[in-house]
């Protein structure tokens, strides 16, 4: 009998006691208050209490003690999946506690108890699904947090700005205009109005527009308000009542910031003061956007937005729908020849030409006009009605090429522009960025050309820089050309170089393009010039017996052919 053999012996019978319920709670209990843990000694001193009942309670313990970390953990993982959407839409976002983005319209009824009619809205405007720029400013601004947006051209600012202010004003109160929207330009102010009344449909929400100063004096009830800098000033000068309502706008947009914010004589800096100083009520929700930001409106907007959230989409100051290239052209003649070329060889449309004044605009115009193509221009002469006649034309698509200055460079939207030429370089990146922007939005490619001459090598490296950050192939030496200063471009904004004619040097073009064509003719048609006649040929002189024939120079006959130097050596 070996030692197994007795111990089985000897413990015949032998049950190891069953641990309890009761047993277990000591163990618990040493997460409990001080004075239950007196009261608990002697269960935790009884020795019946074995190794492995200790080793469970500990894992009790631990278990417990982890619970806290687990919740922790999902967090995190929320946070991850959170992060990882926002990377794959390319959404960045600056500040504390911003809300996560939301990634479909059903999310806005589940999660912000938005409206079933304004969701309708947004799927009647055939909108399947959030772009980058709503996704995340919805959730921001549907808890009431001011914010900063940039976004590029075509993104879908507009509904990210009047999505959450339709979902906050929802059904019309006799209280005057309860949102204001500010747009740098008539146009796009226009243009957001016509957004808006789509998106209120069957809400009762009214859009009003300011189109002259004065008529709008006189109804300032409206629900909702847009308008540019100008006219609200005007309004909060002369009117006590208008000034009152302003106290009370639950929301204050400012759509193209960055334009706003500019000062000197086509900025509004001036004016913006004035009126973010009248829209100073407790419950006032202020927001910017626009898809270029400099450094002053953020630095703004970080001084004075209450808890600011920053929201940033892709890569600023780019256009990453836009096939954009770049051609010399090192006259105006040299443009009219290219722009010829383009429209001669096939070109897309419809087709926005941006130049520098109305001048060359007009003229621009009457030169592609003689060549039967539908085109007009668009220009600060015109009248408003006759503006807005050839916006909707160009968008109805009667008319194919527009040409234009810089007044339709931002924020329009002509649905479906397929292709930009930069006929005159543009004076700014940003300026550059908004016009390449009118074509390739809302998910759409597009092309953008740009002629460029030796006066406006200052600028072509940092546009260079756009296009291949866009996306686009740039020739190398173009990128490395040596970079220009901070002061030197924004002389070049200042002080655009004067372009003169459109036309200018095209009759001597022309003379040159027609002796080319006569020389091409002369050598098709071999001998048969006037030249080369019999009767044009000079008659040849009979030599007498012992004269030898002179050597004749075919360039002049008169000169005397000059025998070549030899090159002089300078020595010491
Ligand atoms: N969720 C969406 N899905 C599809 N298209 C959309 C969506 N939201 C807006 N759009 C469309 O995208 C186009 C561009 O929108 P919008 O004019 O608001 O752009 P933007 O970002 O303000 O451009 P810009 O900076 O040039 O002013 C419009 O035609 C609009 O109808």
């Amino acid at each position: 009998m070996n030692r197994h053999d007795w111990m089985r012996i000897l413990t015949k019978g032998y049950r190891p006691p069953k641990t309890t319920t009761k047993e277990k709670t000591p163990v618990k209990k040493t997460l409990a208050t001080p004075e239950e843990k007196i009261e608990s000694n002697s269960f935790e001193e009884d020795s019946s209490v074995s190794d492995s009942e200790d080793i469970s309670s500990q894992e009790i313990i631990e278990s417990k003690e982890r619970k806290p970390k687990s919740k922790e953990r999902l967090f995190q993982l929320k946070q991850e999946e959170i992060n990882h959407f926002r990377n794959k839409n390319h959404i960045y976002v600056y500040g504390s506690d911003i809300p996560a983005p939301v990634e479909c319209f059903e999310q806005l009824r589940t999660d912000f108890d938005v409206n079933d009619k304004v969701i309708k809205n947004l799927y009647s405007e055939k909108y399947l699904k959030p772009t980058p720029i709503q996704m995340q400013a919805w959730p921001l601004l549907l808890k009431r947090r001011e914010v900063l947006a940039c976004a590029p051209t075509g993104s879908g600012k507009t509904a990210a700005f009047l999505m959450p202010i339709i979902h906050y004003l929802k059904a019309p109160r006799r209280k005057g205009f309860r949102a204001i929207i500010l747009a740098p330009t008539r146009e796009l102010a226009k243009q957001i109005a016509r957004e808006s009344d789509r998106m209120t449909e069957g809400l009762g929400l009214k859009t009003n527009i300011i189109n002259k100063v004065r008529e709008s004096n006189n109804s300032p009830y409206f629900k909702k308000f847009v308008t540019t800098p100008n006219r609200l000033i005007y309004l909060l000068e002369v009117d006590e009542e208008v000034r009152k309502i302003a106290e009370n706008v639950e929301w204050l947009i400012v759509d193209e910031s960055d334009k706003l914010f500019e000062d000197g004589k086509n900025g509004f800096r001036d004016q913006l003061a004035t009126i973010f100083r009248a829209c100073c009520g407790p419950n006032v929700v202020r927001a910017m956007f626009s898809a270029t930001l400099s450094f002053d409106v953020e630095e703004w907007c970080k001084l004075n937005l209450y808890d600011v959230a920053t929201v940033s989409i892709g890569m600023r100051n780019t256009c990453p729908d836009v096939e954009q290239s770049l051609s010399f052209c090192a006259s105006n003649a040299g443009k009219m020849l290219e722009i010829h070329n383009l429209l001669r060889n096939g070109y897309e449309i419809p087709c926005l030409i941006f130049v520098q004044t109305k001048e060359r605009a007009k003229k621009l115009c009457e030169e592609i006009l003689l060549t039967g193509r539908p085109v007009r221009s668009i220009h600060s002469d015109m009248s408003q009605t006759k503006r807005d006649e050839i916006v909707k034309q160009f968008r109805q698509r009667k008319i194919w090429i527009l040409i234009c200055t810089e007044l339709m460079g931002r924020g329009i939207d002509f649905k479906g522009v397929n292709l930009v030429i930069n006929y005159d370089f543009p004076p700014s990146i940003i300026s550059y960025v908004h016009r390449v922007g009118r074509t390739g939005r809302a998910g759409k490619k597009g092309r953008a050309i740009t002629f460029w001459s030796m006066e406006d090598k200052p600028l072509l490296r940092n546009i260079a820089w756009v296009m291949k950050n866009s996306g686009s192939e740039v020739p190398d030496w173009i990128l490395n050309i040596k970079s220009s200063s901070q002061k030197e471009r924004k002389r070049f904004a200042k002080n655009v170089p004067d372009r003169g004619d459109v036309t200018e040097g095209m009759k001597d073009q022309l003379k040159k393009k027609k002796r080319k064509n006569e020389i091409k003719n002369q050598t098709d048609e071999g001998d048969l010039t006037e030249e080369n006649t019999e009767e044009s040929k000079p008659k040849k002189r009979k030599l007498k017996n012992d004269e030898k024939p002179k050597k004749i120079n075919k360039n002049n006959n008169n000169k005397k052919i000059k025998k070549k130097r030899k090159p002089v050596k300078v020595g010491r």
